[in-house]
């Protein structure tokens, strides 16, 4: 796959960010520019600070040093009406549990500004397509986790944003429903929408990132599509490819010590 490097200004620019909690630092100087259509899989052991990057980049995180942009716009300033073209899946969601999807979707589609009748209908016939149509007027608390996933997937796109975040997004999905979201990224790419896509799951990235981005230790370390990182790497899966450049190769060994410490009595 090619990127696409649009001649246009890049949707998102980042110089040497660097963020600490407390003594620990957590990001060591992050450069990055990304253009238009890209979707990135953003990648990345556990602790290596890919959710610090993205909510620094939606103004959740506010004490960091460096300069990102968005749209053109420096974060740091005051101006907020960048987020109104940003669409966001957090890992872990704060769901209002007791309204129902219809509650849910028109109150998140009024707060972006949309009209009450526009959205209901919008929302109605997004969860219809998931499969959701029973349960427009059922109480969120009712739904099963991909239910709610689906919820939730559907109230980041109900404004039609030009850049979107997606943290963990496919989690409790059923393979139908994945297949069908896949395929709503690459159609949504091609019409010209930015994709921020951070997951574990590396045959999924593998096959919808048009360039990949591998964070270790708060520091990028390998940027490229999943064939460039490939030829760089000599190897065969994304999978493999991470295991490499995180210097990891003694799965069996920990999985050894870890059953023998189970057995333990
Ligand atoms: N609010 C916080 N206070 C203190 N430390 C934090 C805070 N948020 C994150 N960290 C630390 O920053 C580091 C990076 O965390 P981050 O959540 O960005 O990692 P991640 O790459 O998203 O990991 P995962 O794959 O497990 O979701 C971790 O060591 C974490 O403990």
């Amino acid at each position: 796959m090619v990127i696409i490097h649009s001649v246009n200004q890049p949707i998102l620019s980042i110089q040497n960010l660097e963020k600490s909690y407390g003594a620990k630092q957590v990001l060591n100087g992050i450069d990055l520019t990304v253009y238009q259509g890209q979707i990135i899989g953003y990648i990345g052991p556990n602790g290596a600070g890919k959710s610090t990057t993205v909510k620094i980049m939606l103004g959740l995180e506010e004490h960091f040093s460096g300069r990102v942009e968005i749209f053109g716009n420096d974060i740091s300033d005051e101006h907020v009406a960048y987020k109104n073209r940003i669409g966001y899946v957090p890992e872990v969601a704060e769901i209002y549990d007791n309204l129902t999807a219809h509650e849910y979707l028109t109150f998140i589609g009024e707060l972006y500004g949309l009209e009450f009748d526009f959205v209901d209908q919008k929302a109605k016939k997004l969860m219809d397509l998931f499969g959701l149509e029973d349960v427009y007027h059922s109480r969120i608390s009712s739904f099963s986790k991909g239910m709610k996933q689906k919820t939730l997937i559907i109230s980041s796109l109900l404004h039609n944003p030009d850049l979107l975040f997606l943290d963990e997004p496919i989690g409790g999905l059923d393979a139908n429903s994945v297949m069908v979201f896949k395929e709503v990224l690459a159609q949504l790419a091609l019409q010209g929408k930015t994709i921020f896509y951070s997951s574990h799951i590396m045959d999924v990235v593998e096959k919808i990132s048009n360039r990949i981005i591998l964070l270790n230790d708060g520091k990028i370390v390998a940027d490229g599509s999943f064939q460039e990182l490939r030829q760089q790497n000599q190897e065969g899966t994304l999978e493999e490819i991470f295991n490499q450049l995180t210097g990891f190769d003694e799965h069996r060994e920990m999985a050894e010590e870890f059953v023998s410490i189970v057995q333990e009595m």
